[in-house]
């Protein structure tokens, strides 16, 4: 019989890549490939099997199958990318570059050679650059590779607001724009909850205090585990693009995508608000700015380039 169950390759086996396969069976996305390095066979093998008995207890008919071998990712309608190392406090995400850079390198090749028809979502860090160098390195289209960021910061900033106010989470809608670093941009101006504009609802100072939060999120994680990075709602975050492209939900998410003159900006991969279907990225909207919030994109735009200025291909 055919095989018409969508298949999803997870690229890294650790904190994220564990918590994307639990999700995509959860949610019935497609079976699963959860592929590592040899070192750490036992590790997918054993997150395979242990998510595959729990499927039993729940009813789920995906099934996981962890690898250390490319041919069995081959042929992936959805390639999401954890392979890479989490930074540890007093790191900055561009630390990373060199260490995962490498990494980057074997990946994308292999993606290259294995599946070129995925739509590949890269989370590893930092993240910008990683996604530009993987689109560089593997020849996709465009509109089939992005990195995940903006839903995750996003996230945040919803979730501190929901706390600030005590309201459903649910009523929350907000946008943070930009790269995935200190300087990205959560645009205020353009953020509601129940459809009432949030300068409203939280005053001047106490909105500044959940920027500066929202900005360092990544931080106050990595502060907190001392060992790695946020999983949870990295894991959740991605899963949330990949549902939309299988699903063609055409979502309107955040992700970092190429920028072709959208905010007067080319050349780059960065975060903006993209419609996700089964097009891919189907959609980059251009939302209107004033001139601060111009500046600050401008800003952060320039650590972009500057951190992928580093990228030796
Ligand atoms: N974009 C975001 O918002 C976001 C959020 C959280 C974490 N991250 C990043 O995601 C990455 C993964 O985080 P994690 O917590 O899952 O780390 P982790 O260390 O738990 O897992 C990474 C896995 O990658 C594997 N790996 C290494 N080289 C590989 C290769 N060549 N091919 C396949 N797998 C390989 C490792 O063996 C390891 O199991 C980090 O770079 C982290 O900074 C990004
Ligand atoms: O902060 C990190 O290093 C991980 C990730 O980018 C995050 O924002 O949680």
């Amino acid at each position: 019989m055919a095989h018409t169950k969508k298949k999803i390759g997870l690229i890294g086996g650790g904190q994220i890549g564990g918590n994307l396969a639990l999700l995509a069976v959860q949610k019935q996305l497609g079976d699963v490939v959860l592929y590592d390095i040899p070192v750490a066979e036992g590790l997918v093998k054993g997150k395979a099997l242990d998510i595959n008995q729990l499927s039993a207890v729940d009813g789920y008919d995906c099934r996981v199958t962890g690898s250390t071998d490319w041919k069995d990712v081959a042929g992936s309608d959805v390639v999401i990318i954890t392979a890479g190392v989490p930074r540890k406090p007093g790191m900055s995400r561009e630390d990373l570059l060199d260490v995962n850079l490498k990494i980057m390198r074997d990946v994308a090749a292999n993606i290259k050679q294995h599946c070129p028809n995925a739509f590949v979502i890269n989370v590893a860090n930092p993240l910008d650059a990683m996604v530009f160098a993987l689109h560089k390195i593997a020849g996709l289209p465009k509109n089939m590779v992005v990195g995940m960021a903006g839903v995750l910061d996003t996230s945040r900033f919803k979730c501190f607001v929901a706390e600030a106010l005590g309201c459903s989470i649910r009523d929350v809608e907000a946008l943070v724009l930009g790269g995935h670093g200190d300087d990205m941009v959560p645009l205020v101006r353009h953020s509601t909850v129940g459809g009432v504009p949030l300068t409203q609802l939280i005053a001047k100072d106490k909105l500044d205090a959940i920027i500066d939060r929202t900005r360092k999120g990544g931080a106050e994680l990595v502060n907190l585990y001392k060992t790695g990075s946020a999983y949870f709602a990295p894991a959740s975050s991605s899963i949330a693009m990949a549902e939309s492209y299988l699903l063609d939900r055409k979502r309107v998410l955040p992700a970092a995508a190429l920028l072709e003159g959208q905010y007067g900006l080319s050349g780059y991969f960065f975060g903006v608000p993209t419609q996700i279907g089964a097009g891919g990225v189907e959609k980059i909207i251009d939302v209107q700015l004033n001139d601060a919030e111009k500046a600050e994109l401008n800003k952060s735009f320039e650590s972009v380039k500057k951190t992928v200025g580093e990228v030796k291909l």
